[in-house]
């Protein structure tokens, strides 16, 4: 028998047998399953019992998310099922795994130069290489700037060998040359890094064998957002350097397809006689009604149920007269409402589909009501692992304030549900920072955790509305931010720095405003479908249901075309994918028609993904 601690134990007798059955098998799994069915709980508790039982103290684990956010949501869910993981698990990003853990840890191995300082191009730069191709192929006409999305499509089809007849030709030969270019200059983007791997594993059996010594188990989480490159590379980790696969995903939530992300893959592995293809079908999120009625904005069926004994929930169809400032306000009513029946304000969440009037109107109405609320501006503040990194310590001195702020009587309840990174994890992400910028040791970690300590935590803590930028500055001298800048091999973080401390100066941001992305106690959260993936609220309203809004024409050229049947099914999903983050309650509010930001009214109706969602519900809904 073999020994599993006692939080473990306790979390394998709380799953679902089936979800029990994927944690322990000891071959390869595919677990496909719909919202809320438990998945990325049982990643979690298949990491852990991987680490405590079947993975030796000296080697690892590997586990590939989408999105930074991911990483550290999964990283941070096994640390707090308290595994002793000290360097064991490498939770990142497909690129950030295939960079550090492939190209720069083989470089002396493969005679491959690693990406060093400052060639890791950003997207501005990639943009400007990919215009310098069109233009030496003879297509200087064609603009980079809206042809990124279709450049990588081209990009990953011929590093997988796949047919290449529905691409124009001449971007075909855009593509080939933009990678001799990025060769020829010593550079790297994000999609080489994932191409380069997949050579390198491909090709060095030595980098396969240390791979498999270093990380025998492979987790990939939303395996339906990954393209083809990398599912072949997952592939080639299992085939050629026997690395056993825990693959997650939900073909119904695949809302990447504009990146040449494709359900298929995952569909492709669960087909495989070496892996065990594991179904859930328990939504343990979502009461049976909002369930029966996502199930009918999909289209399809999928029969799925809610958990036993949980309270069936309501999905509430709320039409209004006007245009979208009318949704704004019925938005703000019900968020209102709802918090009077004591749900917690984080627990609130009001999502739209993309930037645009209903969000100029939403973010107006909030602020004249003065609701609390917190708008993940993704757009705004700059990407990369650096900015990020800025972000999660202002969300640990933002909650910090809250907690010490709070009565006697509200503490317990703060601290229970306070999400902040804990100190331990952002020193390790600084470490990371610091060992990938090639920065030498910091002089012990006692030392780091005490400047973190200081900026973050300090005796008397920041207020919720201080100034971001001397806050900044701060941070950037104690922890040697611009020294990790300055050396990274990653363009975005070489840049974010100083584009993070422009914002803050020009936009006053407070240091509240900085902790956008995580979850920061007493605020509704307004964020985008795509960023509330992988989440979950009590109430969850839907404004601006509106043809035009939802489904939307889509920019091709600097035109706007309607969307073509793939299109269309990808955007019914992701509005599959808002619907099923509520657990309690689901608003869908819609109305006669909408103003466009030149002033213009469409009178264009509710939107047909609702029609034919009220179609399909049975009539007793
Ligand atoms: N066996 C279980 N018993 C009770 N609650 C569970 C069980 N499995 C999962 N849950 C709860 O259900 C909710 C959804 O779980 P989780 O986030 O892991 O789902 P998911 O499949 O990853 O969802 P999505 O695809 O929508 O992101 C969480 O609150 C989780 O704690």
């Amino acid at each position: 028998m073999l020994q599993v601690s006692d939080a473990l134990l306790s979390e394998l007798e709380e799953l679902h047998p089936t979800q029990r059955t994927a944690v322990l098998h000891p071959g390869n799994v595919v677990l496909r399953a719909g919202p809320g069915s438990g998945k990325t709980r049982t990643l979690v508790a298949r990491a852990a019992y991987l680490l405590e039982t079947r993975i030796s103290a000296f080697r690892g684990l590997a586990c590939i998310t989408y999105t930074n956010a991911a990483a550290d949501e999964i990283r941070s869910r096994i640390l707090k099922r308290g595994v002793r993981a000290d360097g064991r698990i490498t939770c990142s990003t497909v690129h950030a795994f295939c960079l550090n853990e492939i190209l720069r840890a083989f470089a002396p191995l493969t005679k491959e130069p690693a990406p060093g300082a400052g060639q890791v191009l950003g997207d501005t730069d990639a943009e400007i290489l990919l215009q310098h191709c069109f233009d030496r192929v003879g297509i200087a006409e064609t603009l980079a700037q809206f042809r990124t999305a279709e450049a990588t499509k081209i990009r990953r089809a011929l590093a997988c060998g796949e047919p290449l007849e529905v691409f124009d030709p001449r971007e075909v030969a855009a593509a080939r040359l933009y990678e001799e270019q990025l060769t020829a200059r010593n550079e790297i983007d994000f999609e080489a890094m994932v191409t380069r791997a997949l050579r390198i594993v491909r090709e060095h059996e030595p980098v396969r064998d240390l791979l498999h010594a270093r990380f025998p188990h492979l987790i990939v989480d939303e395996y339906q957002d990954l393209g083809g490159v990398l599912h072949e590379l997952v592939v080639a980790l299992h085939d050629l350097a026997d690395i056993t696969v825990f693959a997650v995903g939900d073909t119904d939530q695949s809302v990447y397809g504009f990146t040449g992300a494709d359900a298929k893959y995952l569909t492709a592995l669960a087909e495989r006689e070496d892996f065990r293809d594991l179904p859930l079908d328990v939504n343990y999120r979502s009461g049976q009604r909002i369930i029966t009625a996502a199930e009918a904005a999909l289209g399809t069926s999928r029969g799925r149920r809610a958990r036993d004994g949980s309270p069936a929930g309501s999905v509430t169809f709320e039409p209004v007269e006007g245009g979208l400032d009318a949704h704004a306000q019925l938005a703000c009513d019900l968020t209102q409402q709802a918090q009077q029946r004591h749900v917690r304000p984080e627990q609130i969440a009001i999502l739209y589909p993309q930037r645009g009037p209903l969000l100029d109107a939403l973010l107006g109405e909030l602020s004249r009501r003065e609701i609390d609320f917190l708008y993940e501006r993704d757009d705004k503040l700059p990407a990369g692992t650096l900015s990020r990194f800025v972000q999660r310590c202002a969300s640990r001195a933002v909650t910090n304030y809250q907690i010490h702020t709070a009565t006697a009587d509200e503490r317990p309840d703060m601290l229970r549900r306070a999400e902040a990174p804990p100190l331990a994890q952002l020193e390790n992400t600084l470490t990371t920072l610091r060992t990938e910028a090639q920065l030498p040791p910091p002089a012990s970690r006692m030392a780091l955790l005490r400047a973190l300590q200081a900026c973050l935590d300090p005796q008397t803590p920041y207020p919720l509305d201080a100034p971001a930028h001397p806050w900044l500055q701060q941070l950037r001298d104690r922890l040697e931010l611009d020294a990790i800048a300055e050396s990274h091999p990653d363009k975005d973080n070489t840049a974010s720095l100083g584009k993070l401390a422009r914002l803050c100066q020009t936009k006053s941001l407070a240091l509240q405003d900085l902790a956008q992305g995580e979850e920061v106690i007493g605020k509704i959260l307004l964020t985008t479908y795509h960023s509330a993936k992988g989440r979950e609220f009590d109430t969850v309203i839907l404004p601006g249901l509106q043809n035009g809004i939802i489904p939307r024409n889509v920019p091709e050229r600097g035109r706007w075309r309607a969307p073509n049947g793939k299109e269309l099914a990808e955007q019914r999903r992701t509005f599959y994918v808002a619907l099923t983050r509520a657990e309690r309650a689901l608003h869908l509010i819609y109305g006669p028609g909408y103003h466009t930001k030149s002033g213009y009214w469409r009178p264009d109706g509710p939107s047909d993904f609702l029609i034919e969602m009220d179609r399909r519900l049975p009539a007793a809904d």
